[in-house]
């Protein structure tokens, strides 16, 4: 049975339709992506999970609790990272982390300094988090939603704000924390290529709906049609295609094939080869981001 269980789940804000008939599961254990551009609903949907706010019509079930009537139970076992990572700036990180252990009613001996050592904030535990940077802050704000150690873990925009190091980090965290404890964590994003290293499926989103639901291979299987294979080549272009292969040029020594399976690649290098060099091929319509526009334009299965 599903972790997390959302069916036919509409919502709308002063009479505006923001979510129309959500569907999706996370398995227990799981990473999953809620993705989506900007306003498609996935913040709506997070609050609606964790019983914050409350569907227009709908079911939901998270953990075994029913976020309609039991939301409570879902936010005293959940964590849960939000824009606002709600620490107080004049506090250092062990005093906030040790405050908020206090409200929760975490008794684990030592729980605040174990989290500041997960985090690699250890050496920054006495400095007032006002001072943290953008990235210590996501990681402290994470530390917090760990206290008492939840099964599950909702993360809205993790990475926002963040350089590339931070993200990095960021991101090397929560696929530990899944990988040594088996949090089922769903984060929402709209920075579908980042997303790629650290979720084992997605829920891709549009305007309040779920367009696909899977693994990347999975929807690859379902929606890609062919695959783009660029290839750096001193090959001479003599026709619009070549070995039998449609191809067009993208630079001095670029090719760009269009090939229908992944099994073509290997016959049309050792063809290429045998009349010229070949310094790369690359697949260049294999990304989270070209998937998500392929089946946002309207691919069927
Ligand atoms: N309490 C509210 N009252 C009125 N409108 C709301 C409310 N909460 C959200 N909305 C509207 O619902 C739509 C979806 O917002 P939501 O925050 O869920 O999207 P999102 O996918 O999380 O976007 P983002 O990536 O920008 O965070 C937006 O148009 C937003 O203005």
């Amino acid at each position: 049975m599903a972790y997390i269980e959302v069916s036919d789940v509409h919502k709308s804000f002063e009479g505006r339709r923001i979510l129309h008939g959500m569907n999706f599961q996370v398995a227990e254990h799981a990473v999953v992506g809620l993705l989506g551009p900007n306003g498609s609903g996935k913040t709506t949907m997070i609050r609606l999970v964790n019983g914050v706010i409350l569907p227009d019509q709908g079911s939901m079930r998270v953990a075994g609790w029913n976020p309609l009537t039991e939301g409570n139970e879902i936010r005293r076992n959940a964590g849960i990272v939000t824009e606002g990572a709600g620490l107080y700036h004049d506090m250092s990180a062990l005093e906030n982390l040790r405050f908020f252990a206090r409200l929760y009613g975490v008794t684990k001996h030592r729980r605040a300094e174990e989290l500041l050592e997960q985090f690699d904030l250890t050496p920054h535990k006495d400095r007032p988090t006002g001072q943290f940077s953008t990235g210590m802050k996501k990681r402290l704000a994470l530390a917090k939603a760990l206290l008492q150690r939840p099964s599950l873990l909702f993360l809205d925009e993790p990475t926002n704000g963040l350089d590339p190091e931070g993200i990095h980090e960021v991101l090397h965290h929560l696929k530990e924390l899944n990988a040594k404890e088996g949090t089922t964590i769903l984060i929402c994003s709209h920075v579908l290529q980042q997303m790629e290293s650290v979720c084992g499926s997605y829920i891709l989103m549009e305007s309040g709906k779920v367009i696909a639901q899977g693994t990347k291979e999975s929807l690859e299987r379902t929606y890609r049609q062919d695959l783009r294979l660029r290839v750096e080549t001193g090959l001479q272009m003599e026709s619009a295609a070549v070995y039998g292969y449609p191809v067009c040029r993208e630079g001095v020594h670029s090719l760009e094939f269009t090939l229908t399976r992944k099994e073509d690649i290997s016959p049309l290098l050792t063809s290429i080869l045998q009349e010229s060099w070949v310094h790369s091929a690359e697949i260049v319509n294999r990304d989270l981001e070209s998937l998500y526009f392929l089946i946002k334009e309207g691919a069927r299965p």
